[in-house]
């Protein structure tokens, strides 16, 4: 393979997320206990751990009691419990009060950009290699279609694919087990999935998503209440999309804010970024605001298909573990814990496939015994209700939560996927989003130097078109370029050549890895590949 250096573990894990980082730390806690040894790498592809992970987050630590049975006792950086829980229904310039639908009774509000850090630094005490900038482009397979690692692409190749002074080939990460756990919409999981038609022989539905753009504000002290926290649902968002905003304020008068937005939405012109600088002006999130200043920014999807949607996780050779099979709970908006079981119950099947001989199929076996599948089970009906509208969705998410407690005798399934949900422009017209007021809300340059997002220029597109006609014969004249509203990071626009033609320009280079384009481009010929190892942004505090 183009002689490029090889090195060989016992298991390459690939993804430094808490699904990843979980099963690393289990699998030398196994050996630890057995008195023996497997030799265990992450790989990961920002600079450094936690430099692409974003979440919210309220953090539930049932699976960390098991995995740390004794993390209280330690400095980690979840040290602010949640204090108060509460829901409002915005309209637009009012906020109401409704009983809160959570229960988040020894929960923590933690940065898990943080926690990954925190996470990596125990994996490597137990011996565990951990390798930021490392981006797994490739899966290797031997003679009989069996996983045999991956590798990582070149490095130094110029954008006309010349080799640049700074050229370095591709290693080779060859492991006896290889698990992937690269999070919502994994770009070599999504190939696995597809080649070994896990998503046929596991629960069988396609997966939906949702799209979060976020920012963390330090505000000013009097309005800073460590542990509370707030969702709204309603306002901006129109009632046939799905998604709300949450609040959570850390320490340090750090405040998370973020909006939601379900990627099945039908207005080829919503921009949910521009939703989100709406949604900050509402006069109750204002106030919290005001005074304050922003640390950073970014974005990132997250899986909604739950039940329905888990596919087979196991394939010749390894497994999906966390948010690359997608494990979120809807209800709860919460995967962190769950992706942390999923790679634990991993990393069992895998010493004991290793070492005792004994197969991966126990991983899948163990998953559906697990309190993952009992809590997903419980949820499933809760986002498909929302097919039904805004209030149905409610109404019928009250009933499976108050009535039936997740035992009702039916399986909603999800609607249309979501890149076939965009509805063409004619029928929709423009949205005029108001100008950003540089205080409050801000424009994308603003916030895209806020998320420190780098990527080399001079390197082969890492943003793929599979038919490079379609963004000017389909996407612009049908769908009104969606591309260039849906990218919270505007690395798509359209511009006027010197024929006056519109052409698709991608702006690679600020690409955020938040994977939306991969999920909602209409003839979903946009695919996300990993660019060099390194890049992408730096997010510290997300
Ligand atoms: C806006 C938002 C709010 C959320 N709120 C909450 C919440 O409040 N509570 C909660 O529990 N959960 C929340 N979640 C969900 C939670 O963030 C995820 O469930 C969790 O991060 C999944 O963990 P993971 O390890 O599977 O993936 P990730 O956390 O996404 O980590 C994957 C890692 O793999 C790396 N990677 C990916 N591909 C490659 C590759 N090819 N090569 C090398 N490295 C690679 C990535 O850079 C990343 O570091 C939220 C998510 C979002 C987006
Ligand atoms: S290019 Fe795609 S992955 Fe990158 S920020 Fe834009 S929508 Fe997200």
């Amino acid at each position: 393979s183009g002689g490029r250096e090889a090195m060989s573990y016992d298991v390459v894990v690939v993804g430094a997320g808490p699904a990843g980082l979980a099963a690393a730390i289990r699998l030398k806690q196994l050996c630890r206990d057995a008195d023996t040894d497997l030799s265990v790498c992450v790989l990961e592809k920002g600079s450094e751990v936690g430099a692409h992970v974003l979440s919210g987050n309220v953090f539930e630590p049932r699976a960390l009691d098991e995995l740390i049975p004794k993390w209280r006792q330690e400095d980690t950086p979840i040290r602010v419990p949640v204090s108060s829980d509460k829901f409002w229904l915005l309209t637009k310039n009012k906020a109401w009060t409704l009983p809160s639908p959570f229960d988040n009774k020894g929960n923590y509000v933690i940065s898990l950009s943080q926690m990954v850090r925190w996470m990596a630094s125990k994996a490597e005490e137990l011996g565990v290699e951990v390798y930021p900038g490392f981006a797994a482009s490739e899966i290797l397979y031997d003679e009989n279609q069996i996983v045999t690692g991956v590798a990582t692409n070149d490095v130094g190749i110029a954008k006309d694919g010349s080799k640049r002074e700074t050229f370095q080939p591709g290693v080779e990460l060859r492991g006896r087990m290889t698990l992937l756990a690269e999070g919502c919409r994994g770009s070599l999981s999504e190939k696995i999935i597809r080649n070994h038609k896990l998503r046929e022989s596991g629960q069988g539905q396609h997966q939906t998503y949702a799209l979060g753009i976020k920012e963390v504000w330090e505000i000013e002290e009097g309005k800073h209440k460590p542990g509370s926290v707030i969702h709204t649902v309603g306002w901006p968002l129109d009632s046939k999309t799905y998604g709300g905003s949450f609040m959570y304020h850390l320490d340090d008068r750090q405040l998370a804010i973020g909006l939601v937005v379900a990627l099945n939405y039908q207005n080829p012109f919503m921009s949910p970024y521009d939703e989100f600088q709406k949604f900050k002006q509402h006069p109750a999130v204002r106030t919290i605001l005001d005074g304050g200043t922003v640390l950073q920014y970014g974005a990132r999807t997250l899986n909604e298909g739950g039940f329905q949607s888990i596919p087979n996780p196991v394939f010749p050779g390894g497994a999906i573990i966390g948010c690359s099979a997608g494990f979120l709970n809807v209800p709860k908006i919460k995967g962190t814990h769950t992706a942390m079981k999923s790679g634990m119950l991993a990393a069992e099947a895998t010493f004991k496939t290793l070492v005792e001989g004994s197969s991966m199929e126990l991983y899948w076996e163990n998953l559906k015994k697990s309190w993952i599948w009992e809590e997903l089970y419980r949820a499933r009906n809760y986002r498909p209700a929302f097919e039904y509208g805004f209030i149905p969705g409610i109404a019928l998410s009250a009933l499976e939560r108050y009535v039936f407690k997740g035992k009702s005798p039916f399986t909603l399934k999800h609607g249309i996927p979501d890149h076939e949900a965009t509805d063409m422009a004619s029928l929709h017209s423009p949205i005029q989003y108001p100008k950003p007021d540089g205080q409050i809300s801000f424009d994308v340059p603003t916030s895209l130097y806020r998320s420190s997002t780098n990527h080399e220029h001079d390197q082969p597109p890492h943003l793929r078109l599979r038919d490079p006609t379609v963004p000017e014969r389909v996407n612009l004249p049908l769908y009104a370029g969606p591309e260039s509203h849906y990218c919270p990071a505007r690395v798509y626009e359209y511009v006027t050549d010197e024929k006056g033609d519109q052409k698709l320009h991608i702006n690679a280079q600020n690409c955020l890895h938040c994977k939306a384009c991969d999920i909602k481009d209409p003839k979903q010929n946009i695919e996300w590949t990993v660019p060099e190892g390194g890049g992408g942004p730096g997010y510290t505090v997300m």
